[in-house]
């Protein structure tokens, strides 16, 4: 492979020229990383349903053209000028919650979100303003700080963390998304630290985020793990994960029954902990008064779309319910994402399991179609295979 340290480089990339239209696969071109940035070879991508949300038009932020993707490993290509976090030929993963150690946020000890370059990436531009896509003579736009959908992309050196060249890229591509968003959700947001042991939990939609919130839930030794699902398809998965019970509230409920109330009645007076991995906003509320008088807390994890908004009456909070909610789970990924993949090869954390379709570069519209069929959790697109 000719050396290309410095240079333009043309490769494929899905492009997503506008809303609620299919992907293109185009020739971009790729300019070098400058200062504090990293230009990866991405080898696989999954696809995650924000992917979907965002080019349905439903993102405020959503802009176009893009190029889409945020669940991507690859190997590092070159390094900007100042990079010492990486170095040519590393497996990576991508992060679209960066971790630049020196923020406010950063440092704050409680949060993971950081503030250094989240201006610039939700305006889909490198942190100095412009950038690094270029097709048919038009500049695209990044997406999430990421772009994976591109053979090459180029990030900020905050937004990718060095892994171990031990685990397949098909595996640790998942752990840029869905499978750290459920796991750090149960093990990090829940609580003070993550939901404690006997915990009784419920957790709304079984995909791969809700199986990830399952796995979290049996690592820190859960009580009752029920899981509610419309899709029936879903009870095997959950039982497969660890669910103790699974409810369907399209057909398990009683006559004049709702799905508080039979999670209620289940759990002696509600739920410690309940997740809401349907980024439906009516699912938000009944998981909010699902949750304990006293103590119960609903973590929101699913993304509802531009316009909508939760609602309940006070009095849930009032007496002592409480609601919030985490983007990546939580998770530090500079400093806490090498010890998940850690987990996966000591066979602590299933990943394997999660691939249920996968696609070439120029099969990704039909990942998004695979994706909205309801049998699959995850579809990997092997980026070097046209
Ligand atoms: N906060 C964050 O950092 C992140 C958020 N997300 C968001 O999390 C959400 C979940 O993602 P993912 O797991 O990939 O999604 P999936 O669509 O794979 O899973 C959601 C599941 O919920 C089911 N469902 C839909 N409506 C209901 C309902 N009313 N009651 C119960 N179950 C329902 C779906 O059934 P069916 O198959 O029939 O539709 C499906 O089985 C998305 O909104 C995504 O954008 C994702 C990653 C990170
Ligand atoms: N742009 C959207 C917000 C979408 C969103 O909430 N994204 C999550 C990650 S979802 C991953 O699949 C996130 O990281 N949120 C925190 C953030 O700073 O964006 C909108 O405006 O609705
Ligand atoms: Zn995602
Ligand atoms: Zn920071």
């Amino acid at each position: 492979m000719p050396d290309t340290t410095g240079k333009t480089i043309t490769c494929k990339a899905a492009v997503a020229w506008e809303a609620g239209k299919d992907l293109t696969i185009e020739d971009v071109e790729v300019g070098p990383p400058r200062a504090h940035e990293v230009r990866i070879e991405i080898y696989y991508t999954g696809v995650c349903h924000t992917d979907a949300y965002t080019l349905s038009g439903k993102d405020p932020e959503g802009a176009f053209p893009i190029v889409l993707g945020h669940e991507g490993a690859g190997i590092v290509e070159s390094i900007g000028e100042g990079v010492e976090s990486v170095k040519v030929g590393d497996h990576v993963v991508a992060l679209y919650t960066p971790e630049c150690k020196e923020c406010k946020f950063c440092k704050s000890g409680k949060t993971n979100l950081c503030g250094k370059i989240r201006t610039t990436q939700g305006e889909g531009v490198m942190p100095d303003g412009t950038s690094r896509f270029k097709c048919k003579g038009k500049d695209l736009l990044h997406f999430m700080g990421t772009s994976t959908f591109s053979q090459f992309t180029v990030v900020a050196d905050i937004s990718v963390v060095p892994i171990t060249d031990k685990v397949p890229m098909d595996r640790t591509c998942l752990l840029g998304c869905g499978i750290t968003t459920g796991y750090g959700a149960a093990v990090i947001t829940a609580g003070h630290g993550g939901l404690e042991k006997g915990s009784n939990v419920a957790i709304f939609g079984a995909g791969c985020v809700g199986l990830s919130v399952i796995q979290g839930a049996v690592k820190n030794g859960a009580g009752k793990i029920i899981v509610v699902d419309v899709n029936e398809a879903k009870k095997s998965w959950a039982e497969k994960f660890g669910a103790t019970d699974f409810v369907n509230p399209a057909k398990d409920l009683k006559e004049g029954e709702n799905i508080t109330q039979r999670l209620v009645e289940m759990t002696d007076g509600g739920c410690d902990y309940t997740f809401d991995c349907t980024g439906n906003v009516h699912v938000m509320r009944s998981a909010l008064e699902a949750c304990h008088k006293g103590w119960g807390e609903s973590i929101i994890i699913g993304v509802a779309a531009a316009g909508q908004e939760i609602s309940t009456r006070p009095f849930q909070l009032v007496t002592g319910r409480r609601w919030k909610g985490c983007a990546f789970g939580g998770v530090k990924g500079r400093s806490q994402l090498p010890d998940l993949v850690q987990d996966y090869m000591d066979g602590k954390l299933k990943v394997d399991e999660f691939i249920t379709h996968r696609q070439s570069l120029s099969g990704i519209n039909q990942a998004f179609q695979d994706m909205k069929a309801g049998d699959c959790i995850r579809c990997v697109v092997d980026m070097r295979k046209l």
